[in-house]
């Protein structure tokens, strides 16, 4: 029994109730990172009232999901979360058991397989292309040639939409005029925001009752009910998509394109008692949730590595020029040709990895890890911010060189911006195509610069759950002349 109390991690002194919630610097990963120095790639913190052990290094973190992998594949109850997740029942919310078995499969087989982001590829590059076209008429509306574009939005715009389509298939109920709003949004995809918005913000205050449960009982300033209120508008948006889509199936348009909403929603014909339509909001939330920012976000970190770093910018144009040429857009197809592309996302997913201490596990019994006794019911971060600029494995780990993935360099060495083992990303391919398609697009059509010639894009990260930038990146978006004649044509 001594034996193993000296075998528990390492931890900072606590102080009382707090536990050390008040070494949580913001970010959170960087005042992690500076803990691990001090106590060591596997320690533990007391977080009000939750125990959490910290994990900093590609070994632990490896130990974690293989050897630990099902130990670890439960997740935390955030009273807060349970809100906004169906009582916790969306995907990267739920428990480890049969239930998130169930949605896992259907998630992996049938809504983000392979072939399934193969069928949706003409749909993303529909969005992406008419991204392109605002852009290029904003350019060519502004004085100079050049417009000042907020990348930041357009990004994200230009992700939601495209999920939206993916899961409801929106477009087929919208007339095409009003492609020419200076929007990338849909009005579905809208009237999401407009719900997401509400409680977004919300959460992250609403966040601390689930360390110190005496918030929650006091609910001081009526949190809970401001994010059922803006809860029961998105439900209500989702179950208006599912109607929609129901009631176009029933007119017997079959459709090889099927959305994820009438994939699953021929899952209920066989499975009701299964595929309820709870369930199938619950799957289309987590979609939402775990798809349009974090994909923006990369895209963003993307573009202003690219700004600083013209060099790669122009290595990458060249390879698309020699490829596809300038006569016609890139599509979905030319991207896996596109070897230089592909390493500027992993070393931008290496430096920005946008969820960047995953989604918290917990352990449902004890075990050890890096030698270190971890009691179950332990809430397990990994600081996958910091494995990914660790000096021991990356040689000069802040510089963004894409080179060192080009023939295999970084072969063996360790990265898991996706996560890793059971409760790993299921939407990796969807988000490796959907980011080759944006930024292929943006280099291939624009020359891109600095607001006001300033010289270097702010680097600094916010603070929220996917790794922001502190400042949204706005840039200076100009087409080229080599490729007016396209963009003019879409
Ligand atoms: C660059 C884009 C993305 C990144 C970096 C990313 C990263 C991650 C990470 C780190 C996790 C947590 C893994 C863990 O807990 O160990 C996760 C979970 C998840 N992601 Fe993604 N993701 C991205 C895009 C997407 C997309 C496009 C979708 C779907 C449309 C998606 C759906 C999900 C779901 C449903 C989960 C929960 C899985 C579970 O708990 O079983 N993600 N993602």
């Amino acid at each position: 029994e001594n034996k193993r109390m000296q075998r528990l991690p390492p931890s900072p002194p606590a102080i009382p109730v707090l536990g050390h919630l008040h070494l949580l610097g913001k970010p959170i990963h960087a005042a992690l990172a500076r803990l691990a120095e001090r106590y060591g790639p596997v320690f533990s913190l007391r977080l009000g009232s939750r125990e959490a052990v910290v994990v900093s290094s590609a070994a632990c973190a490896r130990e974690c999901f293989t050897e630990h992998d099902v130990c670890f594949a439960n997740r935390p109850r955030f009273p807060s979360l349970l809100l906004v997740s169906f009582g916790g029942a969306t995907l990267p919310m739920c428990g480890y058991g049969p239930y998130w078995r169930n949605l896992r499969r259907v998630a992996t087989v049938q809504l983000l397989s392979a072939h399934r982001v193969n069928c949706m590829l003409p749909t993303i590059s529909g969005e992406v292309r008419a991204m392109a076209r605002r852009m290029y008429r904003s350019a060519v509306a502004a004085p100079g040639g050049a417009a000042r574009v907020e990348l930041k939005r357009r990004l994200f715009e230009v992700s939601l939409s495209a999920l939206m389509e993916t899961i409801a298939r929106t477009k087929t109920s919208r007339a095409e005029g009003e492609a020419d709003a200076d929007t990338d949004m849909s009005p579905e995809a809208q009237e999401l925001m407009k719900a997401l918005d509400v409680f977004i913000p919300l959460l992250s205050a609403a966040n601390m009752w689930d360390y110190l449960p005496v918030l929650r009982w006091l609910d001081v300033f009526g949190v809970r009910r401001k994010i059922l209120a803006a809860v029961r508008a998105r439900d209500a948006f989702l179950r208006r998509l599912i109607d929609a889509e129901r009631r176009r199936l029933d007119d017997g348009e079959e459709s090889e394109k099927k959305s994820m909403i009438g994939v699953l929603l021929s899952l209920q014909k066989s499975e009701p008692e299964v595929y309820t339509d709870t369930t199938i909001m619950a799957l289309c939330s987590s979609m939402f949730s775990g798809g349009a920012e974090t994909t923006a976000t990369a895209a963003e970190w993307a573009m202003s590595l690219l700004l600083n770093h013209p060099e790669a910018l122009t290595k990458a144009r060249s390879e698309i020029d020699a490829s596809v040429g300038t006569s016609r857009l890139l599509g979905a197809d030319d991207v896996p040709r596109l070897g230089y592309l592909r390493c500027i996302l992993s070393e931008t997913l290496r430096l920005y990895p946008v969820v960047p201490t995953l989604i918290p596990h917990e352990s449902t019994a004890d075990c050890a890890v890096g030698g270190c006794h971890v009691p179950g019911g332990t809430m397990l971060l990994v600081n996958v911010y910091a494995i990914h600029r660790d000096p021991e494995a990356w040689a000069d780990p802040a510089a963004f060189r894409p080179e060192r993935f080009e023939g295999g360099g970084a072969d063996g060495l360790f990265m898991m911006p996706f996560g890793m083992g059971r409760r790993k990303c299921p939407g990796e391919a969807l988000a490796l195509r959907t980011l080759g398609l944006v930024l292929g697009t943006l280099i291939q059509c624009f020359d891109w610069g600095t607001v006001g010639g300033a010289g270097e894009v702010d680097m600094a990260e916010g603070v929220g759950i996917t790794l922001p930038r502190a400042v949204p990146l706005e840039a200076m978006c100009r087409p080229r002349q080599c490729m007016v004649g396209v963009l003019r044509e879409l």
